[in-house]
């Protein structure tokens, strides 16, 4: 763009020899302005510098004495604008940052001023960017980013149509090297994640990355197993998630990773995941609040999940990193807690019928050629009501249809 290279290409190639006409300017002593010191803003400082430019610039979260590390003078932005010969952004589009070359901005800055968009369309302002290179307050325009793009729309003709104008197609990554990058830096980022071990970059799940990390692990799996088990309860449209231990301190993960268990068991639709949970249970109108308890009960978590009319409350606790153990339902507890994993099915009894509801279990899962493993039965309530819980073997994530056991109330089976 300072040397008009593009230009006198193109002329070049259609015969011309316009030494006069292409002159530039050096870099050597101007300033640069780079709004937004991030991965880029800094290698962009660290490049120009070997130019010999002046780099100041300004980014709300990179501290003064950070960027000075680097040879970046931080200032106000109504300091730099009238320093600046050169401007490039390398700021996210947000809010903020649409439109933050404008008129104003122009007007504020030295007459020939040159810019520099290779982040996002839209940061400078199309519109303003036409009126100022044709008035010649911007002296030069290098765009790589365009609000619309491909940009179809009639103005872009004469935009992109500016003498002064250098332009290409969002060629910012596309380089054979940057796009291997690229790719093994996602394949690295799949294989860490499913080894458990982390999540690194994700963009769009904020509270995931949270949700990964080891202290964060064991309340990741009670709290999906818990919903996995209000998933029993029928046709749930509230679950208050209340947190029992002090200890437990980011809890902004928790209504995903509850409600990924809760849909997951109602569906068996295995992809859904802590990304996609909230807003599959927006659209089906489950609504999940969070809140701490007074009352301390280390590693355990409480659901109260409203079905209907009636309200019913799960209690687990976690009992390692990748286990939870469940330790009631509607305060019928489970002696020493009922590990949440493998299949598991729930019936419900009367609490007297203890063995011969064992039994009829038994018979009703060897019908379909399964046996039980454990075996587990809560405190009766005050209805009497137990609730009867078998593990499968073997093993098996098709969901096991025992309705038509005899002397015992199939209710669900799950595979945790
Ligand atoms: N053209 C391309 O092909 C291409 C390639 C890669 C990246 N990009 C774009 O380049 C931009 C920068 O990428 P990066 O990797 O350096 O991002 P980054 O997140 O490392 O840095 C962005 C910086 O902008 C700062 N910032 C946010 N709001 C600001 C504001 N109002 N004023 C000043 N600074 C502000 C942030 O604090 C951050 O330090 C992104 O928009 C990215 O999408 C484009
Ligand atoms: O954000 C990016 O990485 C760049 O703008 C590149 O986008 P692309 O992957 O569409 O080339």
């Amino acid at each position: 763009m300072a040397r008009n290279i593009p230009q006198a290409c193109a002329t070049l190639k259609n015969g011309a020899w316009d030494r006069k006409l292409f002159s530039g300017n050096e870099l050597y002593g101007k300033t640069l302005a780079i709004l937004g010191l991030g991965r880029i803003g800094k290698e962009v400082a660290l490049r120009m510098q070997s130019y010999g430019m002046k780099t100041i610039g300004y980014d709300p979260i990179v501290p003064a004495e950070v960027s000075k590390e680097f040879g970046v003078e931080s200032l106000p932005l109504d300091k730099i604008w009238p320093q600046a010969d050169f401007i490039t952004v390398h700021v996210p589009l947000i809010p903020q940052t649409k439109h933050l070359i404008n008129d104003d901005v122009f007007s504020r800055c030295k007459k020939g001023v040159r810019v520099v968009n290779v982040a996002r369309g839209g940061i400078i302002d199309e519109e303003s960017l036409l009126r100022n290179l044709k008035s010649g307050q911007c002296g030069g325009a290098g765009l790589d980013v365009f609000v619309e793009e491909p940009p179809k729309s009639e103005y872009y003709k004469e935009l992109l149509n500016q003498p002064k104008m250098v332009c290409t197609p969002h060629l910012g990554a596309s380089t054979s090297e940057a796009q291997l990058r690229v790719a093994e830096e996602i394949a690295e980022q799949f294989v860490t994640f499913f080894k458990g071990e982390g999540l690194v970059g994700a963009v769009n799940a904020g509270s995931l990355a949270v949700a990964m990390s080891a202290s964060n692990k064991p309340w990741l799996i009670l709290a999906r197993s818990l919903g996995i088990v209000t998933s029993v309860l029928g046709s749930v449209s509230n679950i208050e998630i209340t947190v029992q231990d002090p200890n437990m301190k980011e809890t902004s993960f928790l209504p995903a990773a509850v409600v990924s268990g809760h849909l997951y068991g109602t569906t068996g639709d295995k992809n859904i995941n802590l990304i996609n949970a909230m807003p599959l249970a927006n659209e089906k109108g489950i609504k999940l609040s969070v809140a701490k308890s007074d009352s301390v009960e280390p590693k355990t978590l409480k659901l109260t999940a409203t079905v209907g009319s009636a309200k019913f409350v799960v209690v687990g606790k976690s009992a390692s990193d990748n286990m939870g153990l469940l330790t009631s339902i509607d305060n019928n507890s489970f002696a020493g807690g009922l590990p949440m994993d493998g299949s598991l099915v729930f019936f419900t009894g009367t609490g007297s019928q203890a063995g011969s509801g064992f039994s009829s279990i038994e018979a009703a899962l060897a019908k379909k050629n399964y046996a039980a493993s454990a075996l587990y039965r809560s405190t009766a309530g005050q209805d009497q009501v137990a609730w009867y819980v078998a593990r499968v073997t073997p093993d098996t994530k098709e969901s096991i249809d025992l309705s038509d056991s005899t002397g015992i109330k199939f209710i669900s089976s799950k595979y945790f």
